[in-house]
């Protein structure tokens, strides 16, 4: 199901992603209402008359690349990098949205985007010492009280007015994640610091990076709008997206569901990567002093994997090259010089010419290069954002797009409760040794 599903979504992308631009100003739920139905028809053209085709391999170089994104998608005025809404707009809809639909979308999560009083009282009451990630898991799920999904779904609407709903409570989550995120951060590291109100003409990501006491950083700003649409999705197997699936398949409104995302996020083999990535270099600076050669580094990457840790930021699920994420940040650094200069993005562009090798002689994974942990924190240590228990905040703030897109999609599609079968080891033997 899985592969059916994602590979649904590629093709959807790759079919519609075009250099069009003309300028329409439909609303998002517009043009859903318009491709949803010519979906829903393939989908069952397709299981009617090809369940049991193999369609065969689909490589990394298939897929639409971060470059193309960054070529075609619309960026925020006066920016240059990818922005949350653009991005949200190609999953959702698999269309390269105008610059006027980019803008008339910015605008409505802007106006969705303030927080429900209850959900402030119940963050603002919560121990600082508890970690950021389970604080933002808290906050999402409490935002169900509000559900369109769930009163609609109580109220006893049909299974096709499903995706409308969902649609609705998708597009308010992704705009209150913002305030939610930025309150958490204010709380835990700027005693509970007053927050400016929303700017009904920024986009999603210059409010973020406002409300959390940033706005004045261009810089980081933009690093964030490229890191929150980069972040954004990856297929619909990874352990949050996948999650918020399973969680979504039993018709749990989109805030339970992405709560529950959130929680796999916060797992070190996961999201959290990014805060471990950090604190690993961190730790081998303080151990190695000025005294940062390839040698040192290399003897450092022995030292972590012979105490049975694994390299964070290295490895991958189904990767089997360097991240195009990562390359993409790293390209943001190369454009930099003060970037180049800073101790921890130097750590890892070293760290990238030595620990693929040292990886390959360790001789266990599969994939001995980076992926996008390895490189995503290091910036936001550079420009002041050093509370890298945080980090994975933001990658939750940027996974809302693809998860809740594939959310938005099953229920369109109604795609069923997901039921994995279950086998003991006992039977698997038996089975086994019948020769099934
Ligand atoms: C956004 C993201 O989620 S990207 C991933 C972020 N996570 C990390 O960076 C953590 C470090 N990386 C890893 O732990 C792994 O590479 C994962 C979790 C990402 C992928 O796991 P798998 O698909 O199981 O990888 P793979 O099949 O290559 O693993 C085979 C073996 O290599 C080991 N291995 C994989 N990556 C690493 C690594 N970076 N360092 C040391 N050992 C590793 C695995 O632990 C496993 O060991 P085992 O046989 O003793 O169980
Ligand atoms: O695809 C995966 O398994 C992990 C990953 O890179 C992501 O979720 O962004």
């Amino acid at each position: 199901m899985l592969f059916r599903r994602s590979t649904l979504r590629l093709a959807s992308l790759c079919t519609h992603v075009s250099t069009q631009r003309f300028a329409s100003t439909k609303t998002l739920k517009e043009t859903l209402q318009e491709v949803i139905p010519a979906k829903q028809e393939q989908l069952k053209s397709l299981k009617a008359k090809h369940s049991q085709k193999v369609i065969g391999d689909v490589k990394v170089e298939n897929i639409i690349g971060v470059p193309a994104l960054k070529r075609l998608l619309p960026a925020a005025p006066g920016g240059k990098e990818i922005i949350a809404e653009s991005m949200l707009w190609l999953l959702l809809t698999g269309k390269v949205p105008t610059e006027a639909e980019t803008r008339q979308l910015s605008r409505e999560l802007a106006e969705k985007g303030d927080l429900p009083t209850y959900v402030e009282k119940l963050i603002d009451g919560l121990s600082p010492s508890i970690h950021p990630m389970t604080q933002l898991g808290i906050g999402v799920a409490a935002l169900n009280h509000d559900s369109e999904f769930q009163k609609a779904y109580e109220s006893g609407i049909k299974k096709t007015e499903y995706w409308t709903h969902t649609l609705e409570d998708c597009l308010t989550l992704i705009a209150r994640l913002p305030a939610l995120a930025a309150r958490i951060y204010r709380n835990i590291y700027r005693q509970g610091a007053e927050a400016p109100a929303i700017d009904k003409d920024l986009d999603l990501v210059g409010n973020y990076t406002a409300l959390m006491g940033y706005g004045a950083n261009k810089d980081l700003t933009e690093y964030l709008r490229l890191y929150i649409s980069i972040h954004g999705d990856h297929e619909g197997g990874n352990a949050s997206a996948h999650t918020a699936h399973l969680v979504g398949s039993t018709l749990a409104d989109p805030y339970l569901a992405y709560s529950a995302a959130l929680f796999a996020l916060a797992g070190p083999l996961h999201g959290l990567a990014n805060q471990e990535v950090l604190r690993w270099q961190l730790a081998m600076l303080k151990e190695l002093g000025g005294n940062i050669t390839l040698d040192n580094i290399k003897d450092y990457l022995w030292k972590t994997l012979k105490s049975g840790q694994v390299v964070p930021g290295y490895g991958h699920g189904v990767l089997r090259k360097s991240d195009p994420r990562f390359i993409a940040l790293q390209e943001f650094c190369d454009t930099r010089p003060d970037l180049l200069k800073s101790a921890t993005i130097q750590l890892v562009k070293k760290t990238y010419q030595v620990a693929p090798g040292v990886l390959t002689e360790h001789g266990k994974t599969k994939n001995p290069w980076p992926n996008v942990d390895a490189a995503s924190g290091c910036v936001l240590y550079h420009y002041g954002l050093t509370e890298f228990k945080y980090y994975t905040v933001i990658f939750g703030v940027s996974r809302a797009l693809g998860a809740l897109t594939q959310l938005v999609w099953a229920r369109a599609l109604g795609l069923p409760l997901e039921r994995p079968k279950s086998v003991s080891m006992d039977t698997l033997q038996d089975m086994i040794s019948k020769g099934a």
